[in-house]
């Protein structure tokens, strides 16, 4: 179970169906020091949308990985480094959980080899992923961390992703998922703004996502983020 993301301290998540913030560049996204490129969004999501994200970004040395959110925007590039694919454990509908998955091997030639496992735990209810997923977020830390060791244990994924987007989690629920996991890689998305915030999520995970800023702030204050990662 040993990929690339097990020496990864940040990742950008790069929103196909979001702008850049005022004159930023993908040469700007791609050179921001994060040490890896995750392309997706919950709504919204077109291939011609991944495709434009990847077709800017590939000449770049920066890791790019897709991470679809439903079989049907999943592209075919070389320019991508492989697939993070989501299960979404704490989905109400069974289809995030296994259906999405039975789809895309039914219609697709999946690449077996370049697709990876994230065990997503969604924990804002306000965020669309949430809603898109009738997921239940109302979990303690004993159960998140019981989720995450579920995940590795019985389910082998790769990476654990403790899902706040839109919000910043909390630290006690994420250090417990980290202590859940032995081989697992546990990646913190959600709030993410600053050097302040990053550094304390990264305490705490082996890896933090860091999504809305980009577009929201800009690439600057991404690199603020990258270093409170790297610094924690
Ligand atoms: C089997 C395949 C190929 C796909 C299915 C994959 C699954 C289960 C997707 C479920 C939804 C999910 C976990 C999507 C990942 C991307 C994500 C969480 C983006 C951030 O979401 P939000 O921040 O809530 O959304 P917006 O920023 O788009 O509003
Ligand atoms: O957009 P933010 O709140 O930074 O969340 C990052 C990521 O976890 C979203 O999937
Ligand atoms: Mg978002």
């Amino acid at each position: 179970m040993s990929g690339p993301w097990t020496q990864w301290d940040h990742v950008l998540k790069v929103d196909p169906d979001k702008e850049l913030a005022g004159d930023d560049t993908f040469a700007d996204v791609c050179t921001s020091g994060t040490d890896a490129i995750e392309i997706g969004g919950t709504t919204g999501m077109t291939e011609e949308k991944m495709e434009r994200v990847v077709g800017a970004c590939r000449e770049y040395d920066v890791p790019l990985f897709q991470e679809p959110s439903n079989p049907g925007v999943v592209i075919e590039d070389p320019g991508l480094d492989g697939y993070l694919i989501p299960t979404v454990f704490n989905a109400g509908d069974p289809f995030w959980i296994t259906g999405a998955h039975k789809e895309w091997a039914r219609i697709d030639e999946v690449e077996w080899d370049r697709t990876h496992t994230e065990a997503y735990i969604v924990l804002n209810p306000d965020a669309s992923v949430a809603t898109y997923t009738e997921a239940n977020c109302d979990l303690d830390t004993e159960e998140v961390a019981a989720y995450a060791a579920v995940a590795e244990r019985l389910f082998g994924q790769e990476i654990v992703y403790l899902e706040y987007s839109g919000m910043l989690g909390d630290t006690e629920t994420v250090a417990a998922a980290t202590e859940a996991l032995d081989d697992s890689t546990l990646f913190y998305g959600g709030g993410i703004r600053d050097y302040e915030s990053a550094k304390a999520m990264g305490a705490v995970a082996d890896v933090v996502v860091v999504g809305d800023l980009v577009h929201e702030e800009g690439v600057e204050a991404v690199e603020e983020t990258v270093r409170g990662a790297k610094e924690a």
